[in-house]
């Protein structure tokens, strides 16, 4: 039984590798463009690790990937979505570029890689996308993330519910220090919601298949509930008075 990873180079998907190596998988598949970080991640991985050094923005890395799944006789016991890019700023600041490379990678790449797994994955086997916070209301200044982020939260609900033997999941992260987080975000009221890498991953292990949407931070979970129960014109006002965008 394998598990796949993709954005395993950097973050929460690097964390992710590490905390299932003693989780008995014959091997962890390790996607992202930096062939150096993989490297360095699978020499500290006990489970032997298979790099696959690609852009999944290009369409190529998915034959790649698939060919690389019909060679092997093992099953797909998890598959992580985690590789995702996003820019915190307003709309007409981001090129269209940004724009549509942020859909390939946290949209296009993401169906792709789960699609391509399902022949592939085992009885029972766990699929679990990275969504975010972000996905529960619209995100003025963070809008083509936050539309992206809310198209895998409802697309995991929806297929979840679709298979009898593939247990979907998705993960809502509050903020996360990582390599995404850029020097003139740091300083932000988000900086109240910041989660410990290590617990979000335990949990995350934890709950995966299981639950429907994980989203251990508490302010996650309050702003998930608030966004079901008081309108998100009211709320998106009361974040622009806060100074969020
Ligand atoms: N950090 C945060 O506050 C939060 C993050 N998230 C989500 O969590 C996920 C992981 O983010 P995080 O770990 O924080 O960010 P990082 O920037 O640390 O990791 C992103 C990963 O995606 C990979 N990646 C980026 N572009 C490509 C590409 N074109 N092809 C293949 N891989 C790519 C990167 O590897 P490489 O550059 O080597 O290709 C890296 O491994 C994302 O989906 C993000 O949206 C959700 C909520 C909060
Ligand atoms: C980067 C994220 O997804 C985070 N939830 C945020 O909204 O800052």
């Amino acid at each position: 039984m394998i598990a796949i990873i993709s954005g395993a180079s950097s973050g929460i998907g690097f964390e992710f590798a590490k905390q299932i190596d003693d989780k008995n998988y014959e091997e962890i598949w390790l996607i992202a463009r930096r062939a150096e970080k993989l490297n360095h991640l699978k020499k500290i991985l006990k489970t032997r690790a298979k790099i696959l050094a690609l852009d999944l923005c290009e369409e190529k890395s998915f034959e790649i990937i698939e060919d690389e799944l019909k060679k092997t006789d093992k099953k797909i016991g998890l598959l992580i979505n985690s590789a995702g890019v996003g820019i915190n700023d307003y709309y007409k600041k981001t090129s269209l570029e940004d724009d549509l490379r942020t859909i390939d990678l946290n949209i296009r790449a993401l169906i792709s890689l789960s699609k391509i797994s399902l022949k592939y994955l085992k009885k029972n086997g766990i699929i679990l996308n990275i969504s975010s916070s972000a996905s529960f209301i619209p995100q003025p200044k963070f809008a083509i993330y936050g539309a992206s982020k809310a198209f895998v939260l409802y697309y995991s609900r929806a297929i979840r519910r679709e298979f009898k033997d593939i247990k979907v999941s998705v993960l809502c992260p509050n903020r996360v220090m990582t390599e995404f987080i850029k020097d003139d975000d740091k300083k932000t009221i988000k900086d109240l919601g910041n989660e410990d890498i290590k617990k979000l991953v335990r949990k995350a292990l934890k709950q995966m298949g299981k639950k429907d949407i994980i989203s251990p931070h508490p302010l996650s979970k309050l702003l998930l509930l608030i966004s079901k129960v008081i309108p998100h014109s009211l709320i998106m006002k009361f974040e622009k008075m806060l100074g969020m965008y």
